[in-house]
């Protein structure tokens, strides 16, 4: 996948930039987490990955062509986005059915997907009948359903507790390892980014776009352990400055000069 120099602006004259010149190479079965201040940009930048709005400027090329939304591509939002009269494996099957394969073929992929996501006991129940963290595993399951090459999460793990948020991290981390495919993940969170990143976008606001890219040299299989190693440990501390002295140092944050 390859960004270059794109730039995306929304009011009518195509005035203040919410993206500017962002160039960003991701190779197949790469995991890069895009972690910054809130609005500067971070969803901006997915939704022009996945074809949903097009660029002002530059370019965005999978595979030699501009994207365009379908089941080798797939995105889980913090808000899970279930569909309310569907159960969880409906819920699950739901991008097989977009994609035109019939209930008898689905069942099989949809009862395999549930149990990766340790819901087959879940199979009947609605979406108002599951918690936060079973909502965003049937969200999970149901992008994955798919096999798609891409997959793009946009903080999908913002409105679950903390405990549960760890949890999910792990479980993404693990599904992730036994078949690695292209991801993209926005955050806030500097150890989210860490745990689960290849490599780390930094984007910045004023103007809005990459300020660094930090790779992350972990080992992998990586596991909760992880949070403790002196390498994850001063990762952090070099993120968690950056990112402070990008809000301080940013007119329009209501911390200018003070975080
Ligand atoms: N459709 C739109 N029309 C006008 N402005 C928009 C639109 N979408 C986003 N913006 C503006 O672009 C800026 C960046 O928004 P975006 O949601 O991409 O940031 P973000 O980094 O994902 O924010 P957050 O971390 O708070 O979710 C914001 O100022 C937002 O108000």
């Amino acid at each position: 996948m390859s960004l270059r120099g794109v730039s995306k602006g929304f009011s009518p004259a195509g005035g203040a930039s919410v993206i500017q010149d962002v160039s960003l190479d991701i190779a197949p079965g790469e995991f890069v987490t895009i972690l910054g201040p809130s609005g500067c940009g971070k969803t901006t930048l997915l939704r022009l990955i996945n074809g949903l709005i097009p660029p002002d400027a530059g370019t965005v090329e999978i595979d030699g062509r501009a994207p365009s939304p379908g089941p080798s591509m797939s995105f889980v939002f913090q808000s899970f986005r279930l569909v309310p009269w569907l159960n969880a494996a409906d819920n699950v099957g739901f991008g097989l059915a977009l994609a035109g394969m019939e209930r008898a073929q689905r069942q099989p992929v949809v009862r395999h997907w549930l149990e990766r996501v340790g819901l087959a006991h879940a199979a009947a129940s609605y979406p108002n009948q599951l918690s936060g963290g079973m909502k965003q595993r049937v969200a999970l399951a149901r992008a994955l359903a798919t096999d798609p090459d891409i997959l793009l999460l946009d903080e999908p793990f913002a409105s679950l507790d903390a405990q549960t948020r760890e949890i999910m991290q792990l479980e993404l981390l693990r599904l992730w390892e036994e078949r690695k495919r292209l991801a993209v993940f926005v955050t806030h969170s500097v150890e989210e980014a860490i745990l689960l990143a290849d490599r780390i976008v930094v984007m910045g606001p004023a103007p809005r776009s990459i300020r660094e890219i930090v790779p992350v040299d972990l080992p992998r299989p990586r596991r909760d352990d992880i949070r403790t190693d002196p390498r994850f440990l001063a990762l952090r501390a070099q993120l968690t400055g950056t990112i402070r002295s990008l809000i301080a140092d940013d007119p329009n944050s209501p911390f200018f000069r003070r975080a």
